[in-house]
C-alpha cells in the first residue's frame, strides 16, 4: 500500500478533480481488464484504442483513482496530467522503489544484433558467477527462470515491476534490448542504465519512424539519457561500434565516457586478424593493455562484432579478459539465430532471424563464403511493417542465393500476396519463385537441395507462430524444416 498523495508527488504538475488526501493504492494498472480493488488506473492513448474509454470499467473493477490527460466520466478522483505515458513511467519507478538504481543495467540498442549481444553478455556474466537478468525479443529471464514477453522492450509498468522482482531475487546485472520504439514511446523513461551499447544502424521500421534520421534520433536517446551526473564511484559507459558511421552522432549525444570497438577502424577494443570459416570465427581481441585470441563457434563477421560489443561492455564492469574468452569460446549461439537443423541430411539447413536488408545480406554473405554448392533462401516480409524494406530484402536474397523462394512471414492484417508483390516488384533475373504458403516454400527448398547445398530459412528464427489476420497459428521453421527433411530423406533411402 502507498499513500496516493505520496506517489503522485513525482508528477509535480497536475490537477485533481477531488480530494485525494486519505486514499491509498495497492497497485498501478494501465489495462482496465486487469484492474483490481485498490488500483490506480492510468489512461494511455494507444495506437489502437484510447485508454480513457476504459476509465469507467476500471472504476467498476475497484480502481480508487484515475490518471488521465482529459476529463473522464467517473466518480472516483481524476488526476489530470499532460502526458500519461511519461506519468506511468515516473509513477512505476517510485512505486517499485527505483529498482534500476539497485541493479547494474546494460542496455543494448541498434538495428541488428541486440538479442545476440544480450545473450553473449549473459554467458560472460554467468561465467563470472553473477546473478543475471535478461529482457528482450525471445523472453525475459531471471537467472534461469523464463517468462514470456509481448514486446522486445516492454512498457514501463511491466519493466519496473520486473526490475523490482529482480532486486528482490538479488540479481546483480540485467541485460536489456532497448528498441527504438521503446525509446520513442518512453517505455524506458527513468531507467537508470549503467552501460549503453550500440550495435549498428541500417534500414528498418520506416513505417514507424519518419526517416532514418528520426530512427537514429530515437536510438540516440539511450545515450543522451545515460546518467545525468558523473559518478566517480560508479561511472556510466557508452559502448559504440566505431565502424558504423552513426556512432559519431551517438558519441556526441552522451556526457559519459565512451569505449569504442571495431574491426576496420582503429578502436579501443579491436578485433584483428579475423578469420571466418564454416566452423566459426577466430580473431585477436585487443584491449587497452591486453590481447587474447578468441576462437568461437559463432559464424560470420557480424558475430565478431557482437562478441566485441559484449566483451567491451563486460570489460567496462571489470570482468577479466580470460573470463570473457572462456565464455565466448563456449557459447554455441542463440535460439533461432543461425541455428542449424541437422538430422544427418547431406546438405545444410539454417534457420535465422534476419528480417532486415542488412542482416539478410550479412547472413547470406557468410553462407556464400563457405558453401560448396548452391544456396537456397526461403524468406518473406512481415505485414504491417516497413514496406520500403521489402524490395531491398528480396534484392539481397536474389543477389546471393542461387534460388530465392519468397513466402509469407507474419502477414498480420495485410494480404500476403500484396506483400509478395511489393517484394518482387522491380526484381531483375529469374532466380526466384513465389510460394505464398510458408510450409510449402520450406518443403520445396528442402526437396530441391542436394549434397553440399545450404538452405537458409530467414525471418522468423525463434518464433513459434504465424500471425494472420489477428489469429495466431502454430508455426516453427525448425519443426517444419525437420519434417521436410525427414520426408525427403526417407523417400531417398
Ligand atoms: C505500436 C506499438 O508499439 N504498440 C504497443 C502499444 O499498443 P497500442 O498503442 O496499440 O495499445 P492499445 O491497444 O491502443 O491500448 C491503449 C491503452 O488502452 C488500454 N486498454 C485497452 C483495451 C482495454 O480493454 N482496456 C484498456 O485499458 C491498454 O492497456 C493501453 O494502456 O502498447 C502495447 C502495450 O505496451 C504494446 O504491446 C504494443 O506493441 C505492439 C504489440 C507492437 O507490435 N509493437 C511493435 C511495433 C514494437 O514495439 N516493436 C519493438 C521491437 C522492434 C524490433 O526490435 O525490431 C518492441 O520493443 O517490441
Ligand atoms: N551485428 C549484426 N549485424 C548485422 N546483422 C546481424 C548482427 N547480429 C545478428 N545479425 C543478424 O540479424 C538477425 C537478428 O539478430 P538479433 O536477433 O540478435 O537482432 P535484434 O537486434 O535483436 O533484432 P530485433 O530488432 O528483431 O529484436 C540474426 O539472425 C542475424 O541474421
Ligand atoms: N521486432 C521485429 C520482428 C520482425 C520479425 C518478422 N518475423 C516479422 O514479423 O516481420 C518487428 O516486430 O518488426
Ligand atoms: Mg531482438
Amino acid at each position: 500500500m502507498m499513500k496516493l498523495t505520496e506517489i503522485v508527488d513525482v508528477l509535480h504538475f497536475y490537477r485533481q478533480s477531488k480530494d485525494i488526501e486519505n486514499l491509498s493504492i495497492k497497485g498501478l494498472e494501465i489495462d482496465s481488464r486487469n484492474v483490481e480493488q485498490g488500483d490506480l488506473f492510468i489512461c494511455i492513448k494507444g495506437f489502437t484504442v484510447d485508454g480513457h474509454l476504459y476509465a469507467q470499467q476500471a472504476e467498476k473493477q475497484g480502481a480508487v483513482a484515475v490518471i488521465a490527460e482529459k476529463p473522464v466520466d467517473v466518480s472516483i478522483p481524476v488526476i489530470l496530467v499532460n502526458d500519461t505515458t511519461k506519468a506511468v513511467a515516473l509513477l512505476a519507478n517510485k512505486f517499485y522503489d527505483y529498482p534500476t538504481e539497485k541493479l547494474n543495467v546494460i542496455g543494448v540498442t541498434g538495428t541488428n544484433g541486440k538479442t545476440s549481444v544480450t545473450y553473449l553478455l549473459e554467458a560472460i556474466f554467468k561465467e563470472q558467477r553473477k546473478k543475471t537478468g535478461l529482457i528482450g525479443t525471445i523472453q525475459m529471464k531471471m537467472e534461469d527462470d523464463c517468462f514470456d514477453v509481448k514486446n522486445t522492450t516492454p512498457d514501463s509498468l511491466f519493466l519496473q515491476r520486473s526490475f523490482q522482482q529482480m532486486v528482490n531475487r538479488k540479481i546483480d546485472t540485467v541485460f536489456m534490448e532497448v528498441s527504438s520504439h521503446a525509446l520513442d514511446l518512453g517505455r524506458v523513461y527513468g531507467c537508470d542504465f549503467d552501460i549503453a551499447v550500440f550495435t549498428n544502424l541500417s534500414q528498418d521500421h520506416l513505417d514507424y519512424h519518419e526517416s532514418m534520421e528520426d530512427y537514429l534520433h530515437a536510438k540516440s536517446l539511450l545515450f543522451s539519457q545515460l546518467g545525468n551526473r558523473y559518478d566517480e564511484k560508479k561511472p556510466k559507459f557508452a559502448v559504440v561500434n566505431k565502424d558504423d558511421p552513426h556512432s559519431k552522432m551517438l558519441i556526441k549525444s552522451t556526457s559519459q565516457p565512451v569505449i569504442t570497438y571495431g574491426i576496420e577502424k582503429q578502436a579501443d577494443i579491436q578485433a584483428i586478424d579475423v578469420k571466418l570459416d564454416a566452423n566459426g570465427s577466430t580473431f585477436l581481441l585487443k584491449t587497452f593493455d591486453e590481447e587474447v585470441r578468441i576462437t568461437s563457434k559463432l559464424m560470420g563477421n557480424f558475430s565478431v562484432y557482437n562478441m566485441l560489443a559484449a566483451a567491451s561492455a563486460a570489460l567496462c564492469t571489470g570482468i577479466p579478459l580470460h573470463t570473457i574468452k572462456r565464455a565466448l569460446e563456449s557459447t554455441t549461439g542463440v535460439s533461432g539465430r543461425f541455428e542449424p537443423v541437422n538430422l544427418g541430411q547431406p546438405f545444410g539447413v539454417i534457420v535465422d532471424y534476419a528480417h532486415t536488408p542488412d542482416s539478410l545480406e550479412n547472413v547470406l554473405e557468410t553462407i556464400r563464403s563457405f558453401v560448396k554448392r548452391k544456396v537456397y533462401v526461403v524468406v518473406g516480409c512481415g505485414g504491417d511493417r516497413d514496406k520500403s524494406k521489402r524490395p531491398l530484402m528480396a534484392g539481397a536474397a536474389v543477389k546471393y542465393a542461387d534460388l530465392a523462394i519468397f513466402t509469407s512471414d507474419n502477414p498480420r492484417t495485410e494480404d500476403p500476396q500484396a506483400i509478395l508483390n511489393d517484394m518482387v516488384a522491380g526484381l531483375q533475373g529469374n532466380n526466384f519463385q513465389v510460394i505464398e504458403n510458408r510450409q510449402q516454400a520450406i518443403d520445396e527448398a528442402i526437396r530441391l537441395a542436394e549434397k553440399d547445398d545450404i538452405v537458409l530459412i530467414a525471418g522468423k528464427g525463434h518464433e513459434t507462430y504465424q500471425l494472420v489476420k489477428g489469429e495466431v497459428h502454430d508455426f516453427d521453421d525448425r519443426l517444419v524444416a525437420a519434417n521436410a527433411i525427414k520426408f525427403n530423406w526417407n523417400k531417398e533411402n
